[in-house]
């Protein structure tokens, strides 16, 4: 893509929302320090995937009524995961295809040193503030738990897994485990439960995220709980990233790369698998592989699609290999903040934190094989099945959380 083009250049975030406003104002402020990084001439917007409004496509109206006629975009995710790598580019080439318009779109934030930087920024404040509170305790005695999202995509994370030992070795903490808040294992209460096991004095609680919400009270609640059960033991609630100057810093090279001379590979344009649009009219379009013959994928695979699970065989995910490339969050756009569910107050199987109980009720749960309330209009022969994530039994995944005693 050009740099010395007339047109008007518009910038849009895609955040991921949830139902918790206080997410919701946290993502927005982080969102609104990104400009100050970019030519002042760009136009930036932000718009969310699921949950809250405005909606990723209310963001791209926007930029289409300022004169926008290309639009670099970026996922506001920490991985490339189910939302990075389906439902974003796919709401965006819908929404290209639909307007004729011009949509790019980036890398997700990734393993990168800046945001490793943040990370240790605020563990090293949990550990001043611990400290201050209870005595200086040498790092050797101090255990690091780093909580990630999870996912049902390896490589995501893998990537949790490798972000925390370069915090582990990079500081120097006697010990680390790695937790997730969902979909895959271990989760939350038996990591900590497990990490009590170990015989520290201190063990730091960080969660790699973005901003806060129904995860982050999770994740702290689980804390407090397990604490409770080991009083001889500090359990410190670190600081997640937020709007550190280098995650902003992330944010803006994403978005600016996307400008420069270098072919940037990403899902927008995935060269490995077919990706379908699903058109307001009940039309289908179909995008095929051989359409897709970006330079910026090669014969060999680009580093950031080399363990892939759409692309190549990864252990344990054979049978995701091509996978069509389609979003699965319209059922859950824009039905705003505070939707029902978003606090406690309102659920009858969580008291003072969701705990994420009402994924394994059938009831609640959103079924991973739904009925999609609206018509497809012709049988095009996808059956939009999603896969069936290979460890979803796993004792210490979500069915742990049955056995929560809570
Ligand atoms: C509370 C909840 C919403 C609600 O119900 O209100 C919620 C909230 C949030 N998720 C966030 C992030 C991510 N969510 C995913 C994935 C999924 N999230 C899903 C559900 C839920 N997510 C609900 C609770 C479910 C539970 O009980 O565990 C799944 C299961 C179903 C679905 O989305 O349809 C789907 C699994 C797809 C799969 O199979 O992989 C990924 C990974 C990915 O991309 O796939 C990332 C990391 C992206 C990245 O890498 O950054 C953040 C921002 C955190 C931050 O960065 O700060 C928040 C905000 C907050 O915590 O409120
Ligand atoms: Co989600």
């Amino acid at each position: 893509m050009s740099t010395s083009t007339s047109v008007k250049t518009g910038v849009m975030i895609c955040g991921h929302g949830s139902r918790s406003q206080a997410a919701v104002d946290e993502f927005a402020l982080l969102a609104q320090k990104v400009p100050a990084h970019l030519p002042a001439d760009w136009v930036v917007d932000y718009g969310y995937l699921e949950f809250a409004n405005p909606v990723i496509r209310d963001g791209l109206d926007r930029l289409r009524e300022a004169g926008c006629a290309r639009i670099l975009a970026v996922p506001g995710m920490l991985f490339a995961a189910m939302h990075s790598k389906n439902d974003i580019p796919t709401v965006l080439n819908t929404y290209a295809a639909k307007h004729g318009i011009d949509i790019s779109y980036g890398r997700e934030l990734g393993v990168d040193p800046k945001m490793i930087a943040a990370a240790a920024a605020r563990i090293r404040e949990a550990v001043a503030a611990a400290n201050a509170e209870h005595g200086a305790l040498p790092l050797h005695d101090t255990a690091l738990v780093v909580i990630g999202r999870g996912a049902s995509d390896p490589d995501a994370n893998a990537n949790v897994a490798k972000i925390a030992r370069m915090l582990w070795e990079g500081i120097g903490f006697g010990w680390c485990e790695i937790g997730y808040s969902g979909v895959t294992f271990p989760l939350v209460e038996p990591c900590l439960q497990h990490t009590a096991k170990l015989g520290y004095k201190r063990v730091i609680v960080f969660p790699y995220f973005l901003f806060t919400g129904i995860l982050i009270d999770r994740i702290y609640g689980f804390t407090d709980q397990v604490a409770a059960d080991h009083p001889d033991i500090q359990f410190v609630k670190a600081g997640y990233l937020r709007d550190h100057p280098s995650v902003i810093e992330t944010f803006a090279e994403r978005i600016t790369e996307q400008a420069g001379d270098a072919q940037i590979p990403n899902c927008g344009i995935c060269a490995y698998r077919e990706q379908v649009l699903a058109l307001e009219d009940g039309e289908h379009r179909h995008i095929q592989p051989k359409d897709r013959q970006h330079p910026a994928f090669s014969a060999l695979p680009p580093p950031t699609c080399v363990l892939c699970k759409y692309r190549t065989q990864v252990l344990g995910f054979e049978a995701e290999v091509g996978a069509i490339q389609e979003s699965h969050h319209h059922h859950v756009e824009g039905q705003g903040a505070c939707a029902p569910g978003s606090n406690v107050a309102d659920c009858t199987l969580c008291d003072t934190f969701c705990t994420g109980m009402c994924r394994l009720e059938p009831q609640h749960a959103h079924s991973h094989d739904h009925d999609h309330a609206h018509d497809h209009g012709h049988n095009h022969g996808h059956d939009h099945v999603h896969a069936q994530y290979p460890h979803a039994k796993h004792p210490l995944g979500p069915e742990s959380a049955r056995k929560s005693t809570s």
